[in-house]
């Protein structure tokens, strides 16, 4: 436990108990209401819950870098759950070299290339799914279509992708301490592990498609052999589990609030900034670490050396330093600026595809159908880093 100032704020309460996980909010206001920077003993770290400074860390990666975790484990005095992300978990320059392939293979433009197919599967499931009328929002929508496209765009094969949600699961748990979510997920995944390994081999990925494209950039030299299936892999961890819980929370946040429905079923175009409100209401990734690579000073609060900091993205996405009303559910908001892809040198390096999978599940859905009706409570899946749902009783009614 490295030492921490006396006179920093306390917030003492663990964030990685089901009770705050259950219901984080008045968690995160009593922890913008103490100060710019917490102190929560349990772990012995700080926290940033306010907008300013979780966006001041975030984009200051020299003070606050990725390369000693962004969990709660410390890489420099404790060994990964898992082999280090050579991205994620990366400082430059290893960090410049993974995000220039996958910068490139995830760019504006190959979403334009994607956007017909991903459209026609968001149509045909959507179809079917008004047909049936009484549906599992998380089950058949919100995992079975970043199940079907995004692995689809990899190039994986068919067999055998539900283990993905499954990985995402411990991938995401593992950023918290290891507590019972996470040695279940583990039990989870352990019979898992060689089939997401061998699912990184070039040998099993289509020709063109997204994995492929990483192993084109060993052959460009950009990339050694090594390290292209641990790109591969973090395709696997970062790009299902998240959209899977963007759009269940898209889909719970609508149901809600039928007013909100009404003007996107009476203006599909609407569905974009819809998805980004949803995603800054109701954050599917609530927070991520770093860890003070100096001794320095964040909003005039000393940091130590080789301290954790907790930055909680989804209180900063409720703080009325920043928004007006930020707990008003409103798809006409600008919601640009909210911390649910992060920000600076690690900003969601998928966004565009996790963005275009949102608009075209939410547009299909305002223009078929005219009401969504709750059906009953959804059940909650507790993760130590996802606000996930379980389930999602709905009711489709066509229009
Ligand atoms: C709603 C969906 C998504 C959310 C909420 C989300 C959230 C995030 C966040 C918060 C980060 C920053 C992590 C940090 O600062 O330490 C991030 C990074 C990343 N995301 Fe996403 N993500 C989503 C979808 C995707 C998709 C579809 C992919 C596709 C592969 C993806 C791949 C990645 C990768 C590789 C990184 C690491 C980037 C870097 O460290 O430079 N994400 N994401
Ligand atoms: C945003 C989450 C995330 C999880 C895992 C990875 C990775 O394994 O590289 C990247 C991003």
């Amino acid at each position: 436990m490295t030492d921490i100032a006396a006179d920093i704020p306390v917030v003492d309460f663990d964030p990685f108990s089901d009770e705050f996980l259950t219901d984080p909010y008045d968690y995160h206001r009593r922890m913008r209401d103490a100060g710019p920077v917490v102190h929560i003993p349990k772990y012995g770290i700080l926290a940033v819950a306010r907008h300013a400074e979780v966006h001041g860390v975030l984009n200051d990666w020299q003070t606050f870098i990725s390369s000693a975790g962004v969990g709660l484990a410390n890489f420099r005095t404790e060994k990964p759950f898992r082999p280090p992300s050579l991205i994620l978990e990366a400082d430059p320059p290893q960090h410049t070299r993974s995000r220039t392939v996958l910068g490139r293979i995830l760019s504006p433009r190959t979403v334009q290339q994607i956007r017909p197919q991903f459209q026609a599967v968001a149509e045909a499931l959507i179809d079917r799914l008004v047909e049936k009328g009484t549906i599992d929002g998380v089950k058949e929508l919100g995992e079975a279509y970043p199940l079907k496209v995004f692995p689809d765009a990899v190039g994986l094969t068919e067999d055998g992708r539900e283990n993905l949600l499954a990985y995402g699961d411990m991938v995401f748990n593992a950023f918290g301490p290891r507590n019972q979510l996470l040695v279940n997920a583990a039990k989870r995944v352990e019979p898992l592990t060689d089939w997401i390994m061998s699912n990184c081999q070039r040998r099993n990925l289509r020709p063109g498609g997204f994995g492929d494209q990483i192993y084109q950039a060993v052959e460009t030299g950009e990339l050694t052999e090594t390290e292209a299936p641990m790109l591969v892999r973090s395709f696997l961890s970062a790009g299902v589990d998240t959209t899977v819980n963007g759009i269940g929370n898209a889909l719970w946040c609508l149901a809600n609030h039928p007013d909100q429905w009404d003007k996107l079923h009476a203006n599909p175009a609407l569905a974009r900034q819809a998805f980004e409100e949803s995603l800054r209401f109701e954050a599917a990734v609530q927070t991520f670490f770093r860890t003070a690579s100096r001794d320095c000073e964040l909003a005039g609060v000393p940091i130590r050396s080789d301290t954790k900091v907790l930055t909680f993205l989804a209180s900063a996405n409720r703080d009325p330093r920043q928004w007006q009303d930020p707990d008003v559910f409103d798809i006409e908001r600008r919601a640009t600026g909210h911390m649910t892809f992060g920000s600076g040198l690690h900003g969601c390096v998928g966004q565009a595809v996790a963005r275009l999978e949102g608009e075209l599940i939410l547009s299909t859905l305002a223009r078929r159908v005219r009401r969504i009706e709750p059906l009953g409570p959804p059940t909650r899946r507790l993760n130590n880093t996802l606000r996930a749902l379980a389930s999602l009783p709905l009711k489709l009614h066509a229009a």
